[in-house]
This record gives C-alpha cells, structure tokens and sequence, in this order.
C-alpha cells in the first residue's frame, strides 16, 4: 500500500487530436511502466483482444511510478474519461476519482469547443489543472498566443504551462515533475470503515466483469465480502489489481489508490457508476453523494433490413447489453418493418455508437427508426402513462395533457456564431435563460425541449458554427406543452416507424417537410404512391410521388387504335390492382432522413 502523499491521481483532458493518447503513452514509456521494446506489442496486444472479443476494452486506467526529483517514488494513476456530452455523468464520476486534471492543448490549434467542455467538467470537480502545450515541435506552435487564450478563455493561470512535444518527447519529464509538485495528494483515512467508489466496469471474457474502483477510506482485500451500497449486491472479491497498463495482482487497496476488483459477478448491468462500495460488515453508513442511476433519455426502434436476421439482431443486441448498463431494450413489432427492438440510449451519440457496432461488428443492416424521448401521457382518469413510442400513444379522447422533458443546454462559442446559435435555439422552441462573455466566446444557455435536440441538434450546431461551438446538457424536468402525435401515411397505409411527437404549432411545418422529403427518398414505383402527414384522421401536408410510366403501346407500331386503347386500359387496371395490393419499398435511409429538417 501507498502512502497517501506519494499518490497523485489525475486524467487528461483535451480536444479531440490534440493529443492525449500520445502523451499518456509517453507518460507510460518514459516511467518504465513498460520496458521500451514492449511497448509496440503492449499496445497491439490490448487492440488484438479487442477486436477478438469485440468489445471496446473500457478500462482506461493506468498506474505509474516515477521516482521523482525529490529522491521519492511516486504511484500515479491516470484515469481516462470518455468525451461526450452523453457520457457527462460517467465524466463527472470519473473526475470525482481523481484530484487533479492535465489540460493540454494543442500550440498550433489553440483552445477548441471540446477543451471547454470537458476542462469546466474538472473545474466543477475541484480539480487542480496544469496547463500543457503541445505540438511545440511544429513550426506553426505559438505558445504565448495560447495560453493567453486559456487565461482568457478558461480563466485558470497558464504562466506556468508545461511545453512539450510528445511526438518528439520534448518536456515529457517537466509533465512528471508537474503531477507531482502541482496536484494535490488525496486525502483519506485508513482506519476509517471502507468507502470506495465504483468508477467504472466492463466485461471480461476471462475474468467476468471487471470493476474499476477508487478508495476513499478503509483498506480492501482480496478475500473481503464487500457490498455495493446503491444496488444491495453481496459479493466476495477474487481478485484485487492494477492496471500496469496490464492487469497486476496486489494484496490491498488503501485510501487514495485505484484499481480493479473481480467478484463473480454476472453482468455489467449489476454494477452501477458511481455507486459506493464498503464491507458487508462494520462498512460505512453513507454512501458517497451524487450518485444517479444511468436512464436511457432517448429511444429508438432497430430492425433488421433482412427479416431473417431478426435473431442474429437479438444475439448481438444481447451481448452489448452484457457490456453496457445504460443502454436497455425490448422487443418490438411494427406494421411496416416487422420484428425488431424498441432500445434506450443515454443520448445520440450512443444511440450512433451501438448502431455502429450492430453494423459493423456483427455485420447487421438495420434500419433505425426516429428517436424519440420519454413522454408523460396524463389521462383523463388521473393517471400518468410513461410513452417511449409514439406508435403507442393512447386514444386522444382519454388523454387529458402531454408532458415533455425539457433540457438546461449550455452552449459555448466564438460570438461570430452567436446570432446562427440563438436562431437554431429559437427555432426549436427554446427559451433563453443567460449569454454571458468569456474572452470572444459567448456562452449561452437555454431552456429546451429534448425533442427538439434529440434528433440532429448537434448536427445542425455543429455546421452552423463550423465545429466551433461547444454543448453541454442536463435534464430539467417535464413540462406539459401542446403535444400531438403526427402520422406518416404512405400509400394510405400509416407507416408506425416515421410516427412522432410535434408541437402542435410546428406540425404543418414539419408535416410539409417530412412530406417533400418522403417524396425525394422513396424510388418511384409502378402507381401512384400518395404521402401524407396527418393528425388524428386529419390530413395536415401531402405530396404524390408519381408513377413510372410504362408505355405498354411502344411495341405496338403502328397497329389499330383499338388495340393501343385495350392495352392502355389493361395497364390502368394494373396500376389499380397494384395501388390497393402493392407494397411501397421505402429505403433505409428514408427514416432518418425524412426527419432531417433544414431549419
Ligand atoms: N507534431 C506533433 N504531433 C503530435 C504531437 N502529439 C501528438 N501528435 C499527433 O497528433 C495526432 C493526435 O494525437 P492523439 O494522441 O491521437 O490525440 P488524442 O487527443 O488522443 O486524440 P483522440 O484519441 O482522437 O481523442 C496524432 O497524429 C499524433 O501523432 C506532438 O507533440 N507533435
């Protein structure tokens, strides 16, 4: 066991391509952690498994020693945090482990949309930061300019910014030598009962799942009956390690160090981020405050293109799940595209990741249907009905009011962008709440329904500031607005699958548009396809995709007229057999892109 004031634990925060990933190798690299002619095959090894196993191998901690100027040797732990505004509060967990962040940025680039992000997460956390430039090998680095910027930007003092190069190595020890004279130590005590917090788990296929935990108090052995105090699970710990990046057996655990626990335990889902750990006996009688369970916030429908794939979808969907507490599903049925899964993501980027996954690792085609957040459906009765499908929206003659969750968004950018910024927030239906200044950036926040952002907010954010803005945000709570469910008819027939929740004064609008989009996506066919928006049994847009004319007469050159008027009447009898029995091919990407609007 370490003693508290030779631990420092931090993690590294930074924008995308800035470098993270090539400083935390050479972190690893130059303390020995792995002996130099390792280090490729390291690396390699931990990418094989991952593609063998088709699991993104989670746990991205890593313990470092370093002996330090001041003749001690020092254990530090780095923690890697995913860098999503969907994994926030996997983010804000993870930084609560640690006491202090490495904030580097990139001297060419400068300060960018995800830097803010993700350093005002370790703010929020109390972290103590340490600025370091990178990329100061390359001729266009101005590292005066930058960290001007970040006291500009971010507020923190940047006078004292490491500069290195870890390309080239350059002022990788200063790093070092700045963990630890600059990051606090953590504080804890030893004889206090266990309190350790569960930062983060995965599946293992050899080991089962694998917990990554920080202690806080008390001391954990291998052997101990330990318990997770948010979800009651009794368990005994079988192994006890760290991540040197590859797993080390160690005997204990105290105050202020991170590492990993096995304890049979069956699935990921029976662990939960953020939950406190302590001794099934004499352990702590508070857990650890800020605990939130994850909720899926936005659901969608996934189904096979191919319906014979239907139980390869269910395999696979079953595996991620093993892998993945915050993602839930639950088998579906549609008119239109036959068997499938209703599923909840915590957001859109994860809803994309598992999608991506489904297709790319177990080689499904799926067609994704329009996601959509949770309603609150109060009816007449005085009852409440949690709606996750628009399709199943009750009868509107019981239905008293509908409530929908609204969003705290929070939007960080260069105020060249501020006025394309509160348009896009105006357009969907937000209501401002602050702009503030920091430096050139104005940082807006705004009160919004998530429906309007669920779909492809982010996208349009994205294009409408060059990437240069920044989004963060949080629930709110519910508010009831007028909600109403727009249908899709496709050749008469309602098509569930493009069914959504729309403010009653967008629906004409967005009627309009889903309409002509439908139009542009479905191929034309043999009849006459007629599209239509409609509210309850009224039509509210429509657009007809007309026929591919088949000209049956070509063959007859010349000929009587009779004859040409026969065929042509046998056709028209065709197209009708055809309009009432036929099936409209509606293609993948029309699902999600008939929903695409282009403010
Ligand atoms: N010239 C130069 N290139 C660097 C330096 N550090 C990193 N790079 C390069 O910058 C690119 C991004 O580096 P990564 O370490 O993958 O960046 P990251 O922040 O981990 O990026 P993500 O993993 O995508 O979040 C790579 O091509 C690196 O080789 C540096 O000091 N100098």
């Amino acid at each position: 066991m370490t003693e508290l004031k030779n631990i420092r634990n931090f993690s590294i925060v930074a924008h995308i391509d800035h470098g993270k990933s090539t400083l935390a190798d050479r972190l690893i690299q130059l303390t020995g952690t792995v002996a130099e002619r390792d280090m490729k095959e390291q690396l390699l090894d931990a990418m094989d498994i991952e593609r063998e196993r088709g699991i993104t191998i989670k746990a991205n901690t890593v313990r470092i020693e370093y002996p330090a100027k001041d003749g001690e040797t020092y254990v530090l732990n780095l923690i890697d945090t995913p860098g999503h505004v969907d994994f926030a509060y996997e983010v804000s967990r993870s930084m609560q482990a640690v006491e202090g962040s490495l904030l580097v940025v990139d001297a060419s680039q400068g300060v960018e949309a995800q830097t803010l992000a993700n350093v005002y997460q370790a703010i929020d956390a109390d972290h103590e930061i340490v600025p370091v430039l990178n990329k100061v090998d390359l001729p266009a680095a101005d590292c005066d300019r930058v960290a001007e910027q970040i006291e500009d930007v971010i507020g923190i003092d940047a006078t004292d910014a490491v500069r290195i190069s870890a390309k080239t190595g350059i002022g990788i020890p200063d790093v070092l030598e700045a963990i630890v004279t600059r990051l606090p130590a953590p504080k804890g005590d030893r004889d206090a009962p266990l309190k350790a917090m569960l930062v983060d788990s995965y599946y293992d296929a050899y080991l089962g799942v694998v917990v990554i935990i920080r202690v806080i108090d008390g001391v954990i052995k291998k052997g101990d009956r330990i318990k997770m105090m948010r979800t009651g699970g009794l368990y005994p710990v079988d192994r006890l390690g760290v991540f040197r990046p590859a797993m080390q057996n160690i005997a204990e655990l105290g105050p202020g160090e991170i590492g990993f626990l096995t304890a049979s335990i069956k699935q990921v889902r029976d662990t939960r981020v953020g939950d406190t750990i302590t001794h099934e006996k004499k352990g702590c009688t508070e857990p650890l405050p800020g605990f939130k369970p994850a909720q899926p916030v936005v659901f969608c429908g996934l189904f096979p293109v191919d319906s014979a794939e239907f139980e390869d979808l269910r395999d696979a969907i079953e595996k991620l799940a093993l892998n993945d507490a915050s993602f839930s599903y639950e088998m579906e049925t549609s008119a239109a595209l036959g068997f499938g899964f209703r599923c909840g993501f915590l957001g859109l980027l994860h809803l994309e990741v598992i999608r991506d996954r489904l297709e790319r690792e177990y080689g499904i085609d799926l067609i994704t249907t329009a996601p959509s957040v949770i309603y609150h459906v109060h009816m007449k009765d005085g009852t409440m009905q949690e709606l996750h499908n628009p399709a199943d929206m009750p009868d509107l003659t019981y239905v008293d009011h509908i409530e929908e969750p609204r969003i705290k968004a929070t939007i960080l950018v260069p105020d060249e962008y501020l006025g394309d910024v509160l348009k896009l927030c105006q357009d969907r239906r937000g209501i401002q709440q602050d702009l503030t200044y920091a430096g050139t950036r104005a940082m807006v926040v705004y009160d919004l329904p998530l429906n309007e952002v669920v779909f492809d907010f982010y996208d349009r954010l994205k294009s409408v500031t060059k990437g240069y803005a920044s989004f963060d945000y949080q629930m709110i709570g519910y508010r009831a607005d007028f909600l109403v469910k727009m249908q899709v008819l496709v050749n008469d027939e309602p098509v569930d699958a493009l069914s959504t929740m729309v403010h009653r004064d967008r629906a004409e609008q967005r009627g309009r548009a889903m309409c002509e989009k439908l139009k542009e996506l479905i191929p034309r066919h043999m009849f006459k396809i007629p599209i239509q928006a409609a509210i309850g049994g009224r039509v509210i847009a429509r657009e007809t995709l007309s026929a591919m004319r088949k000209d049956v007469t070509a063959k007859c050159y010349g000929g009587d007229a009779t004859r040409k008027k026969k065929l042509l009447e046998k056709q028209k009898a065709g197209k009708k057999k055809m309009r009432q029995f036929g099936k409209v091919e509606i293609p993948q990407q029309a699902f999600i892109n008939a929903l695409k609007m282009d403010d």
